[in-house]
């Protein structure tokens, strides 16, 4: 019956554009149709972690305890006299050292896309924590209508958390506000370095990779972590995440990038913007 033929094509409609895990909203309206071969498809939930939570930890607990010995001789040192360019040398020698690689922001490789995210130094294996996506993190039902308006970089979660990720203007004044919230005294909680061009952590420009295409298929995938208790309070620093409320009850989200193959120095990191869990 045509009634009946009318329903079956709705619900097969509204059952496809559920299983859809749009990562950044806008993009995916404007370019779904032009690109359906660079959909991401996992078969559930939790097939979309490539690694295990457990080893998302242990690297970045590594990678932590590094950059703070980096750190502190940085400050026991002579830091009034050391240009920014030097910092910035020690923070990526510090990364090289613990995790084999270097990873920086630059001119995207692909026509009027921006920045992109590249392996500079080293060999990204398959399976490892390549960059950390940075931004005030917000819950399903909070409110962020204003600072979403003409932002490319609000990245949503599999289960409707939101990452604002972007650096300038309403969102760094609302991340700022966050971070300086949630202070213990002397001992930051979270990370705001990301929001210059000198991150203390290089692994926070996340937000700045790349969307694939037919002709440059994703390197790396997005994953959902949520930071466990047991991090250290003196490592909180170098989380580039904050929650939007004071009153969240949740662990902090961060959302990492994970290497899909092994990634060679020179090579540009390209993500999916959408994933589709069937
Ligand atoms: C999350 S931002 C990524 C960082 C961005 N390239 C920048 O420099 O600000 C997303 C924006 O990057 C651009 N972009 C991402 N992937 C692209 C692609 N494959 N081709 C062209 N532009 C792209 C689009 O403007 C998109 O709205």
């Amino acid at each position: 019956m045509p009634g009946d033929w009318g329903g079956l094509v709705l619900e097969r409609f509204r059952l496809k554009w559920k299983s859809y895990r749009h990562r950044f909203l806008p993009w995916i309206v404007l370019n779904i149709s032009k690109n359906e071969k660079t959909l991401r498809h996992v078969q559930e939930r939790c097939e979309d972690k490539l690694v295990p939570d457990e080893e998302v930890s242990r690297n970045l607990l590594h990678f932590f305890r590094v950059l703070h010995r980096t750190n502190r001789r940085v400050e026991f040192g002579n830091f009034h006299s050391q240009v920014i360019s030097d910092y910035e040398r020690r923070v990526h020698d510090a990364m090289f050292q613990s995790l084999g690689f270097c990873i920086d922001r630059k001119p995207s490789t692909l026509p009027d896309a921006g920045n992109g995210v590249f392996v500079t130094r080293g060999l990204v294996p398959k399976g490892a924590t390549v960059a950390m996506y940075p931004g005030t993190i917000y819950q399903p039902y909070e409110p962020i209508l204003l600072q979403s308006i003409r932002n490319p970089f609000v990245f949503r979660c599999i289960d409707g958390v939101l990452v604002d990720g972007n650096d300038k203007g309403i969102s760094k004044m609302v991340y700022k506000s966050c971070s300086g919230r949630d202070r213990m005294g002397p001992l930051m909680t979270s990370d705001t370095t990301w929001l210059t061009v000198t991150p203390q952590n290089p692994l926070a420009v996340g937000q700045y990779v790349n969307n694939c295409s037919n002709e440059r298929p994703a390197n790396v995938c997005y994953q959902e972590y949520d930071v466990p208790d047991t991090l250290p309070m003196e490592f909180r620093c170098y989380l580039p995440n904050v929650n939007y409320s004071a009153h969240s009850q949740r662990p902090l989200r961060c959302v990492v990038l994970v290497s899909l193959r092994d990634i060679t120095a020179g090579e540009e990191l390209f993500s999916n913007y959408y994933t589709i869990v069937h």
